[in-house]
C-alpha cells in the first residue's frame, strides 16, 4: 500500500505497467485488451488494473496530467511495488509536418522546461532518455504487427496553454518532434530507481496544421499504440 495507489490483494501490480495520462484510457485498455482485469486502485479515481495479456501479467495505471502527477505514480510503482518496466501510452502535439494526427511517436529522449530534475541534485543538465531494452522490444513488436512509429526527441512541458502562437517553433528548430507533459519525469524516476521506462504517444493535435482529435478519440481510438505497448510489455 502506498499513499496514492491502493492494492487489492487479488491484483498485485505486475512487473510491467502501461501508463496513460487519462484513467479512463486505463480502463479502456484493461477492459478491451487484458484477460480477467481486476481494478486494484481507485484512489482519486486514478484507476489501476492488473490482468493478463497473452498469459503474462500486465498492469495499466493512470498517471494523471503533468510531471508532478506522473512523478508521484511512477515513483510509487517503481519503489513501493517493485515494478520494473513502465511504458507511457500518451497523446502529444506534433511540431513536424511529416508526423500527422494519429501517428505514433516514441520518445528517445525528453527535453523539458520543467525543473523536476532539481530533486536529483545533479550538478548540471540531466538528459532524460528511454530504456534501450524496452525500445528494442517495441521495435520488434512494431515489425511483427506492422505498426510504424517515428522515434526522436520530444519535449515534456509544464504548461498546456502556452502564451502566444510561436512558442513551439524554437523546440521544432532543434528537431524536437512533439510536445507532451510527462515523459521527462518518468525517465528521471526510472533512472534514479534503476528501472526501465519508455514513452510512446499518439499525435492528437498538430501545431503546423491546427488539426485536433476529439476527447472521445483521445480516450479510445489510439489502439495501435495500445497494442504496440502491450506486445512490447510481454516480450
Ligand atoms: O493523453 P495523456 O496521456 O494525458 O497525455 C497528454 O494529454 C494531456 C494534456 O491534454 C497531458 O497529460 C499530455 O501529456
Ligand atoms: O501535452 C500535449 C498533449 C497533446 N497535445 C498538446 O498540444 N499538448
Amino acid at each position: 500500500m502506498s499513499l496514492h495507489i491502493a492494492i487489492d490483494d487479488k491484483a498485485p501490480v505486475a512487473k510491467s505497467v502501461l501508463m496513460p495520462g487519462d484513467p479512463l484510457r486505463a480502463q479502456f485498455i484493461a477492459e478491451n485488451y487484458l484477460d480477467s482485469p481486476v481494478r486494484y486502485s481507485e484512489i482519486r479515481n486514478m484507476y489501476g488494473y492488473t490482468g493478463t495479456y497473452k498469459g503474462v501479467p500486465v498492469s495499466v495505471q493512470g498517471s494523471g496530467m503533468g510531471m508532478p502527477s506522473m512523478g508521484i505514480y511512477s515513483w510509487e510503482l517503481y519503489n513501493n511495488f517493485d515494478v520494473e518496466n513502465i511504458i507511457r501510452v500518451g497523446t502529444a502535439g506534433s511540431f513536424n509536418d511529416k508526423i500527422k494526427v494519429g501517428d505514433i511517436v516514441v520518445s528517445l529522449a525528453a527535453s523539458t522546461d520543467s525543473n523536476y530534475q532539481h530533486a536529483f541534485r545533479v550538478p548540471g543538465q540531466y538528459s532524460p532518455s528511454c530504456s534501450y531494452e524496452l525500445l528494442r522490444k517495441l521495435q520488434q513488436a512494431g515489425q511483427e504487427n506492422s505498426i510504424d512509429f517515428t522515434a526522436g526527441n520530444v519535449v515534456s512541458c509544464d504548461v498546456f496553454y502556452e502564451i502566444g502562437d510561436d512558442w513551439w517553433k524554437q523546440w521544432a528548430s532543434m528537431d524536437v518532434l512533439a510536445v507532451e507533459m510527462e515523459a521527462a519525469a518518468l525517465y528521471m524516476n526510472a533512472a534514479y530507481a534503476g528501472k526501465n521506462a519508455l514513452a510512446i504517444m499518439t499525435i492528437s493535435d498538430h501545431f503546423v496544421t491546427g488539426e485536433k482529435a476529439t476527447v472521445e478519440q483521445r480516450q479510445k481510438d489510439f489502439t495501435d499504440m495500445m497494442k504496440l505497448a502491450l506486445e512490447a510489455a510481454v516480450k
